[in-house]
């Protein structure tokens, strides 16, 4: 085969980071039993390199090695999205801005659909029947509160629709439970769970397959709340210019990036359901009581990729170095939310999630000018900005939006909290959604003292009345706007002279 870019070939990303030095071969045996978890989590946790382990213990039979924090961001200070960059063939120089701005590229564009080809790279092992056994596979346990080795956080579960043409590629967790069978968290209003309820009601299990090592951008798309109906994959030839190669699996008729690294495919049970959790989540907690039962993954098949198949993972935590859970889920349903925003004529710049916030807001910024022209006010403006967020599934995970001016950067927190803290009055200017979708895992609604599955949301007006009809009545006092460019220019010249 000839090498692909980056983005779509995972083996190309993995020696795209290393040759961006951002990579770190740990050729010493490290135990997936916590000990690779560990090390994820720190990595994050540090901005270093992204720790790719070529000595798994238990590793056997080319699976395999483990790849942590794919989507961390870099260990480069100047560039810390380099990573990000890498899955969709962007510059390493390029902002947070414009990787929103590449993920939305393709809205209005024409899908294009996938091509199958005959075979590829995730073919050159595979494994039936007794050849199956999950539970000597050195699955990692991710966190010490877990309640399982969780194989799959960064693979794209692969599900289509019994009756519409709609094939849904998304990321959902799985842990394993026992030789042959996962169990894996199917929540609505996601996709997986919208399709999973046609199957129920069709009566039949419903195929799966799991694509572990897709092409970067792939696992971008599959991360990113598109709207239902939208199938993945043609979102991201539509991206790409160029139709994705997949391959057919070998015990359903659903098909698979053929340059996965590993895939396991099966079928989903509509009866069966296990115990599955806890699991250190998106928020950075574990609570000990999580009490959740969800369906069974009945595993027909595994194949993968020849030359020590690379497992990629995903540890949750705290965002005070964001992992995949904060980069690509805030990230893209930041993307989706500005779109929808612009899509009604908003006059919305850019939206964003801040990793200080475990992403569970967002910073809406708003050209001021423009709404100017909408004459209208912070009450109705909130709350139109409310009903079009909190009721649309891009939303569901945010339950705090922080409208913001156009003096206010998105992509930088002390701007995003200098507004709050001081142009949102409280008890006056913010906007309470008690009659919505709440998002389930956020802890103040599983463990909070009111409802748990609706409400709990808000939007907060950070422009004062005046910044609804005109200039700014105020200097911002700082470097930047507090000085004339003469000064700053003279400032800036003598800066090395004054030894400061
Ligand atoms: C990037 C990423 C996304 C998700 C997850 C993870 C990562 C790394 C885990 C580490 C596995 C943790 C888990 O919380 N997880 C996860 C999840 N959505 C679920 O319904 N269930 C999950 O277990 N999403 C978010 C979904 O992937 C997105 O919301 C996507 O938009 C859904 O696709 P669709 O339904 O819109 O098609
Ligand atoms: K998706
Ligand atoms: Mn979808």
């Amino acid at each position: 085969y000839s090498t692909p870019p980056p983005h779509l070939d995972f083996r190309a990303f993995v020696s795209a980071l290393r040759s961006d030095n951002d990579l770190a071969d740990i050729d010493a045996e490290v135990d997936p039993r916590l000990e690779v978890a560990a090390i994820t989590r720190r990595a994050y946790e540090l901005q270093s390199k992204a720790p790719l382990f070529n000595n798994v213990k238990g590793a056997h039979d080319g699976l395999f090695r483990i790849l942590g924090a794919s989507g961390g961001l870099s260990s480069d200070p100047q560039y810390p999205y380099r990573r990000l960059a890498r899955h969709v063939g962007l510059p390493p120089t390029s902002s947070l801005g414009d990787f929103i701005d590449t993920m939305l590229s393709a809205k209005g564009k024409e899908p294009i659909p996938p091509v199958h080809v005959g075979t590829g790279p995730c073919k050159e092992h595979k494994l039936f029947g007794d050849n199956i056994d999950l539970t000597k596979l050195p699955a990692p346990l991710l966190n010490k509160a877990d309640g399982g080795n969780y194989i799959q956080t960064m693979g794209i579960n692969i599900v289509q629709h019994p009756t519409k043409p709609w094939v849904n590629w998304s990321i959902a967790r799985a842990m394993v439970l026992d030789k042959t069978r996962l169990v894996g968290l199917i929540m609505k209003p996601q996709h997986i769970a919208r399709i999973y309820e046609q199957w129920e009601e069709s009566g039949k299990d419903m195929p799966f397959a799991i694509a572990l090592g897709a092409p970067p951008i792939a696992v971008m798309v599959s991360s990113m709340p598109l709207p239902e109906g939208v199938t993945e994959s043609e979102y991201v030839g539509a991206l790409c210019g160029e139709p994705l190669e997949l391959v057919k699996c070998e015990t359903n008729d659903l098909y698979v990036p053929a340059r996965s690294e590993i895939v396991i495919e099966g079928t989903l049970s509509i009866t069966e359901r296990a115990k599955e959790g806890p699991f250190g989540e998106m928020h950075g907690y574990s609570f000990l009581d999580e009490e959740s039962v969800q369906p069974i993954y009945n595993v027909k098949a595994i194949t993968y990729r020849g030359g020590n198949a690379i497992l990629p993972i995903s540890v949750p935590g705290r965002a005070t170095g964001p992992d995949e859970t904060h980069t690509l889920i805030g990230t893209l349903a930041s993307a989706e939310i500005r779109q929808l925003l612009q899509e009604n004529g908003l006059p919305v710049l850019n939206v964003f999630t801040p990793y200080e916030t475990q992403v569970i807001w967002a910073a809406v910024q708003i050209d001021r000018k423009k709404l100017w022209t909408l004459k209208t006010n912070a009450e109705d403006f909130c709350r139109r900005i409310g009903d079009l967020i909190f009721r649309r599934k891009c939303g569901m995970q945010i339950h705090r939006l922080l409208i913001v001016g156009d003096d206010i950067d998105p992509f930088n927190f002390k701007d995003v909290i200098w507004s709050y803290a001081s142009r949102c009055r409280p008890g006056m200017d913010e906007y309470h959604f008690e009659d919505v979708a709440a998002y389930g895992l956020v802890p103040y609604m599983s463990h909070g003292p009111g409802t748990k599955v609706t409400g709990g949301k808000v939007v907060a007006n950070c422009l004062l009345p005046h910044e609804y009809n005109q200039e700014q009545l105020w200097v911002t006092c700082d470097f930047e706007n507090g000085y004339p460019e003469e000064i700053k220019e003279k400032v800036l010249r003598r800066w090395t002279e004054f030894g400061l």
